[in-house]
């Protein structure tokens, strides 16, 4: 069987790609450092922990495996800490990715699949959001994944390798066959943290900021199912593997839900309403991102199937009681 390299496959959305892998007929060779990895998640091929800033540790997992090609979920993603300490971000996500892809060349790898985000356009000037909106970061996140797609921009132009950035809007959700989900220690996300609340397992779900230029005036954003995204990368993977040109592409559902939709969608699933309160909102959180989507379904004939955020949620639901009170 092919292999293919899956940085950070011992996470949240690179465990539920492992899934979608394995399923496809590739072996899945997660290379995790485990800060923020499970092993629990890793159930689909052999699990390799090392840190992408160590280039032996990169080297050996080459050489053992050959991977075909590299799906590069390994990052760190607190938009918060990356304001405060922003160096933890440039040297991890930024070195680390010039770190895999010097290995990349050096091992005649030649394909790339990137998980950049929508944090890349800040606060975009038109919805929903289309991949040649201007690109103006509004934290250092955001600003390590645009770093790194001009890394692999000239990459390609000097060594070859194609690649594929996905723009991720807010992957959300559980493997339907409640296999695995979301467990981020802290926990940030909105649908973890509501879900927990409605569950008993914290207090209110706090609801940052109430007075945005949207309909209900909380803030608004494209939810998209985590098994949808690893679907994407799937047929990214196979369109570059068979010679397709190098893109950058956004990957939602084209449709937004707000924070008190989702305490809402989250409250009907669960069957009783979620305990909630206001508070301020949370400094740099854009009013409303929804994807623009048409080139993903175009270029990779990929069709997002969990749109409604009642079902989106519902997977998670599941997820957190068998995980967490089971
Ligand atoms: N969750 C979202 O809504 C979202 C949205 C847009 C983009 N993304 C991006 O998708 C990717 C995956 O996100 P996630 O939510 O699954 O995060 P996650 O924290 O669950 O997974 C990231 C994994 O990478 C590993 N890792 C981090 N630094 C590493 C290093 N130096 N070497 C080896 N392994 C390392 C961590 O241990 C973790 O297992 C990230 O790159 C993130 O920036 C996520
Ligand atoms: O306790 C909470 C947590 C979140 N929110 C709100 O819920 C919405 C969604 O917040 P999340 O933290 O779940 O997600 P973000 O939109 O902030 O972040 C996601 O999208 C970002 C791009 O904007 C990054 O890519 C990041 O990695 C990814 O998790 C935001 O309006 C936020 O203010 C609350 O009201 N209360």
């Amino acid at each position: 069987m092919t292999n293919i390299l899956v940085t950070g496959g011992a996470g949240y959305i690179g465990s539920h790609t492992c899934k979608l892998l394995k399923a496809a007929g590739y072996t899945p060779v997660t290379f995790d450092n485990m800060v923020y990895g499970h092993d629990w998640a890793v159930k689909w091929g052999p699990l390799e922990r090392g840190d992408i800033l160590d280039r032996a540790a990169l080297d050996a997992v080459f050489d053992t495996y050959a991977p075909a090609a590299v799906i590069h979920f390994a990052a760190y993603t607190y938009v918060g800490e990356s304001v405060e300490n922003p160096g933890r971000y440039y040297r991890n996500n930024v070195a680390g990715t010039v770190n895999l892809m010097e290995a990349m060349r050096d091992h005649g790898c030649r394909s790339i699949i990137f998980s950049s985000t929508c944090a890349t356009y800040g606060v975009p000037e038109r919805m929903p959001m289309t991949e040649d909106l201007p690109q103006k970061p509004i934290n250092p996140y955001g600003w390590t994944k645009l770093m790194i797609e001009q890394v692999l921009r000239d990459f390609e132009t000097a060594h070859g390798i194609s690649h594929m950035a996905l723009r991720y809007f807010n992957a959300a959700g559980a493997d339907p066959d409640g296999e695995i989900g979301e467990d981020h220690d802290p926990e940030t996300h909105l649908i973890p943290l509501t879900v927990q609340a409605g569950l008993g397992l914290r207090g209110p779900i706090r609801i940052f900021g109430d007075d945005y230029p949207t309909p209900d005036g909380t803030a608004v954003r494209d939810y998209i199912h985590v098994t949808d995204l690893a679907d994407a990368h799937i047929r990214a993977l196979e369109v570059l593997m068979e010679g397709g040109a190098s893109r950058m592409l956004n990957l939602g559902t084209g449709h937004g839900a707000s924070v008190r939709e989702v305490v809402d969608a989250v409250g009907r699933v669960l069957g009783q309403p979620v305990p909630a309160e206001m508070a301020p909102r949370r400094a740099g959180d854009p009013p409303m991102l929804v994807a623009d989507a048409t080139r993903a379904r175009n270029e990779l004939g990929w069709v997002p199937r969990h749109t409604d955020i009642d079902a989106i949620v519902e997977t998670a639901c599941r997820w957190h009681r068998a995980h967490q009170l089971g």
